[in-house]
């Protein structure tokens, strides 16, 4: 990418001082310049004769400081190399007219004193990032035409290269130091001042014979973007992919000429001579240069000396040339002073096109990809090893894996076997429980039917128990009134006795009277007395007989009752050992029944949920319609009681007919059972009614039935 501007050599003039030799020389010091630096136009005098003005860019008096000059006559150009442009900043005048001090000043113990070199770089070094620009300086001298390191004295004869296509002068062998910091600068200067060579001459003892070119490297990093056409010197267009490391290459020269004055004048001998012929040839050289430039000649000699050369490109190149013109005041250097204004006007006409060059590091782009291929090698390297020992890694757990795997199938295989069988043993225990269960179901059945049975059968036992201890309980009351009777009839028999006895008397005493009347003859009414008595006798003799047939009878029922007492008796006795075996039974099974229950549950948690929900509930059931039945018949009879009437129900026990009795003695027994019925039955004759029963009826169950109502009649209070 190239920029071009059309550039005038820009040229200033600075006057020395009066100089304190010239000055010691005589009070008359005669100067030879009139000066008019507002309108920078300079006149030469010569034995009071001014010659024409001459017009500079900007002229400079005796006490111009180092800074302005450098503001005026470097500075631009230093912009200018900052910005990408090549620049040249040279001084030229006689010896001794103050060249290295404007150019070359180190200013060590004053700063104010430091020339355009020290300058320049301080510029260029605050104006630049040394991180990603460098600055670096090559520092030599042009002595007898031999280019001399002035960084390295012992490289000498540098040649001077210069490209045919560019153009761009270059001196392979020189060292290029790169700058660090202004202290490295000054260090640079002083080496190079110190390495300078001058010689003595007589105008000035430390007049420089050599020319001084500091040569100043400027590379700024640019960045482009991806896929940008870049065109590279071998004119082929390339597309570079990725960021290209562009750079702005830059250089300034800085050049202190050797002075230009005459040999003659300046009083050089010998080997001096030889000294001042090459210096001159240099500037001689240079003026023909600046001269064909001058006159817009075809053909410009830059080849005529290595110092032309060298600033091929400062006049009439591609550089940015600023030139200060140093003269004297002193008259008697008129012809050197005018000469020397004179090739400062003749440079000013010279106009350079200026050129902005970006070109492609490729030192850098080499070392990049340099360093992009040793990082990608390595990282190549890096990424096989790691492969290889992941691959290594890999076949070792694959193996440990298989093993493994291996391993885990016999395990595997093995427990399957284990788990198939803990199935089949699972499986027929399961089954086995289940056949268990539904016995154990069955036998729940069983026992709760057994239990209900029992229960009804033990209800009934109750009932019945009930029933023989009402009978038990009659037969006593009717043994008591048996015994009663029998006392009764026994204190009658013993009133019978004795009546007999006194009858017996009676009769003994008849029949005293008797054998007295037959004595007496009183034979009929003895007769009559003995028919009489034989009919008393009948009599009493049947009745005797009557009564103790009834005795006898009475005797004969009482035991039957007895017994049937003691059987009745035996017979709660049995029914209440009956029941508490029952019951005992009836306890058994329930808690056979519970534990049953309580082992079904354990047995089928978790594996079977069911539950028979029969047993105490179902006897809870059966009992609770036993009751309910009990409470039906009893509501039925008392509703037959309402409805038919006691009386009716009383005279049904006087029926002919057994079954129509066995009802009646039921209903009566029913009714007797309930304490508000008793009263009733007593008043409608009830009682009498069941004591008659008792004796006429032969029936069972009309006797226990009869006892049952006797025994809750007998039993009320009332
Ligand atoms: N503007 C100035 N102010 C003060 N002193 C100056 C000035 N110019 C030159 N000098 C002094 O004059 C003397 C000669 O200067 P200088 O060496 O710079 O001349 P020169 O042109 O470089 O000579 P040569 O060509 O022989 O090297 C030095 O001592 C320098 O300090």
């Amino acid at each position: 990418m190239c920029f071009s501007d059309l550039c005038r050599v820009r040229v200033a003039l600075r006057i020395r001082p009066k100089n304190t030799d010239e000055l010691a020389q005589g009070a008359d010091f005669d100067t030879c310049v009139e000066l008019q630096p507002e309108c920078k136009k300079l006149k030469l005098k010569k034995n009071n004769w001014a010659s024409e003005s001459y017009q500079f860019d900007e002229i400079f008096g005796e006490n111009s400081s180092q800074k302005r000059i450098y503001e005026v006559v470097a500075k631009p150009v230093v912009e200018s190399v900052l910005e990408g442009y090549n620049g040249t900043v040279m001084a030229y005048g006689q010896t001794g007219t103050g060249k290295t001090y404007t150019v070359g000043q180190l200013g060590k113990e004053d700063p104010s004193e430091r020339g355009i070199m020290v300058r320049a770089l301080e510029h260029i070094l605050s104006s630049m990032s040394l991180e990603t620009d460098s600055v670096a300086v090559s520092y030599l001298q042009l002595y007898l035409e031999s280019v001399q390191d002035l960084l390295a004295p012992e490289k000498t004869n540098i040649p001077i290269v210069e490209d045919p296509k560019t153009g761009e002068v270059s001196l392979p062998g020189a060292a290029i130091v790169e700058i660090k910091d202004l202290e490295h600068v000054c260090q640079l200067l002083q080496i190079g001042e110190t390495n300078r060579h001058a010689a003595n001459t007589k105008m000035n003892t430390e007049s420089s014979r050599s020319h001084a070119i500091l040569i100043i490297h400027l590379q700024r990093s640019l960045k482009i973007k991806e896929e940008t056409t870049v065109s590279i010197p071998s004119d082929t267009e390339h597309t570079l992919p990725g960021d290209l490391p562009l750079v702005l290459k830059s250089k300034l020269l800085i050049v202190d000429l050797a002075g230009s004055e005459r040999i003659d004048k300046s009083g050089s001998e010998g080997h001096m001579i030889e000294e001042a012929k090459f210096i001159n040839l240099s500037l001689s050289s240079l003026g023909k240069c600046i001269n064909a430039l001058a006159e817009n000649s075809s053909h410009i000699p830059t080849r005529d000396s290595k110092l032309t050369r060298m600033l091929r490109d400062s006049f009439g190149g591609t550089a940015r040339t600023s030139l200060v013109v140093t003269i004297g005041p002193s008259a008697r250097h008129h012809s050197e002073t005018s000469s020397t204004v004179l090739f400062g006007q003749r440079a000013m006409k010279v106009v350079n096109t200026i050129r902005l060059k970006e070109e492609v590091d490729y030192e850098t782009l080499y070392k990049n990809v340099e360093n992009e291929v040793d990082h990608l090698t390595s990282e190549m390297e890096r990424q096989q090893k790691l492969r290889h020992r992941e691959k290594m890694q890999l076949e070792k757990r694959l193996k440990e894996s298989e093993t493994f795997l291996n391993d885990l199938k016999m395990i595997s295989s093995v427990q399957i076997e284990n788990l198939e069988k803990e199935k089949h043993q699972f499986e027929y225990a399961v089954k086995r429980l289940m056949q268990e269960l539904e016995e154990k179901e069955g036998r729940n059945n069983v026992l709760s039917e057994k239990i209900v049975h029992l229960e009804t059968s033990l209800n009934e036992k109750k009932q019945q128990q009930l029933e023989s201890f009402s009978t038990t309980q009659i037969l006593a009351e009717t043994t008591k009134t048996y015994e009663k009777k029998m006392g009764e009839l026994l204190r009658e028999l013993e009133e019978e006795r004795s009546r007999s006895a006194s009858m017996k008397g009676h009769f003994n005493v008849l029949e005293q009277q008797l054998s007295d009347a037959r004595s007496s003859a009183q034979e009929n009414m003895a007769r009559e007395l003995k028919r009489e008595l034989s009919k008393i006798t009948q009599t009493f003799t049947s009745q005797v007989h009557s009564l103790e047939e009834k005795i006898s009878q009475l005797v004969s029922e009482k035991e039957l009752i007895y017994g049937e007492l003691k059987s009745t008796q035996a017979k709660v006795q049995d029914e209440a050992s009956h029941r508490q075996s029952l019951e005992a039974e009836v306890l058994r099974l329930k808690r056979s029944k519970t534990d049953n229950c309580v082992e079904e549950s354990k047995t089928l948690c978790g594996m079977v949920r069911s539950g028979s929900g029969l047993g105490s509930e179902a006897f809870m059931h059966k009992s609770g319609n036993l009751k309910e039945t009990l409470a039906s018949q009893r509501g039925t009879i008392s509703k037959i009681f309402e409805e038919v009437g006691l009386p009716n129900v009383l005279a049904l026990l006087k029926s002919e007919e057994l079954e129509v009795q066995i009802h009646a003695v039921k209903v009566v027994a029913n009714l007797a059972a309930e304490d508000i019925n008793q009263e009733k039955i007593v008043e409608e004759g009830g009682l009498d009614a069941l004591l008659s029963l008792l004796e006429t009826s032969e029936n069972t169950t009309i006797h226990r039935a009869t006892a049952g109502a006797i025994a809750n009649l007998a039993m009320n209070g009332t």
